[in-house]
């Protein structure tokens, strides 16, 4: 792992005086690296030019860091990560959060984290944006945590409580950005996000014991993130977007009744269950990607900027 100050030392020689103090960052979901078209004097800086990163692998994901400003007036500087790193591709956890560390070395305060993500609940639509109040992390709780290891940093806690980790302003933010926009009312929700390793999806049974538990909405990534995020004292603020619904069948449809049906000449229909893809994920970050865009570019707007200096919930 390489140390941050040779990340950091890269940056002040890429990135712009005037952009090198970023004041929010943002991390770009599957299909949403959209978010960052919005910025103005954008510099990238490609991943492998930055000791400690490594690659993007999946579609949908770009290798840069975005720096520019963002929002209404002389606009709001900020870092967007264009593709994030997950477990599943092979990454450490601490090369997964390493990025979100250097965000917090260079003195962001506040975080937006998108992704995309299937819905357990079944009164979330397709398209649906939710904000993520809670999370369920089974890779955390088995010992695939990433603050797991000796402290890096003895001025943050050992112990980090997460009972308040999705900043309550951020989200309430949301509300206002969607009001002031008078975007409709069912295209946002709030819950809870289960973390799961991936990169398989979900069977029926997983799917069901994750509703059971309390998730609105699963994915892949995220919750590593929101953990160096919070360690770091950062304000968190996480947006899923609805790509798909999780298969979450009442009960199995028995193959032996269909099988019974069909041989005694009863009229027997077999059901082809959907199954997800990530074509379908990507293909709903197109669709939805400007509403996101657009809600993330007021909420930017709308962080005051002495409470963005300082640690706020
Ligand atoms: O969480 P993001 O990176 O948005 O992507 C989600 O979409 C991919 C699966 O289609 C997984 O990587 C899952 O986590
Ligand atoms: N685990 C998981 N991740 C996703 N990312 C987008 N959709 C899904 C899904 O249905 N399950």
């Amino acid at each position: 792992m390489a140390d941050f100050s040779a990340t950091l030392q890269v940056l002040k020689e890429l990135v712009p005086p005037a952009l090198q103090n970023p004041r929010v960052g943002i991390i770009c979901g599957s299909g949403l690296s959209g978010l960052a078209a919005t910025l103005r004097q954008t510099v990238l800086v490609p991943y492998d030019r930055l000791p400690g990163f490594v690659q993007s692998t999946v579609p949908g994901h770009k290798s840069s860091l975005a720096f520019g400003l963002m929002g209404s007036g002389g606009g709001v500087p900020v870092i967007a990560m264009l593709g994030r790193f997950h477990p599943y591709e092979g990454h450490r956890l601490s090369s997964v959060v390493f990025p979100v560390r250097v965000m917090a070395k260079m003195g962001v305060n506040d975080i937006i984290i998108t992704n995309a993500a299937g819905a357990l609940n079944p009164e979330l639509a397709v398209g649906t944006i939710v904000v993520v109040h809670d999370h369920i992390a089974l890779p955390n709780l088995t010992g695939m945590n990433p603050l797991l290891g000796p402290q890096t940093n003895l001025s943050l806690p050992r112990f980090l409580p997460l009972s308040d980790a999705y900043s309550r302003l951020l989200r309430k933010l949301v509300f206002r950005a969607a009001h002031d926009l008078s975007i409709k009312r069912d295209a946002l929700a709030e819950g809870t996000y289960a973390w799961v390793s991936g990169p398989t999806y979900e069977t029926p049974a997983e799917g069901r014991f994750l509703r059971a538990a309390g998730a609105d909405v699963v994915g892949m990534s995220t919750v590593p993130e929101v953990l160096a995020a919070r360690e770091e004292g950062m304000n968190v603020l996480v947006l899923s977007l609805v790509t798909n619904a999780v298969v979450i069948p009442m009960d199995y449809r028995s193959v032996r009744d269909e099988f019974e049906a069909e041989n005694t000449g009863m009229s027997a229909t077999s059901v082809v269950d959907e199954v997800v893809s990530h074509e379908e994920v990507l293909a709903l970050g197109k669709l939805k990607g400007d509403l996101m865009k657009t809600i993330v570019e007021k909420v930017i707007d709308l962080i005051p900027s002495d409470v963005s200096m300082s640690v706020q919930n």
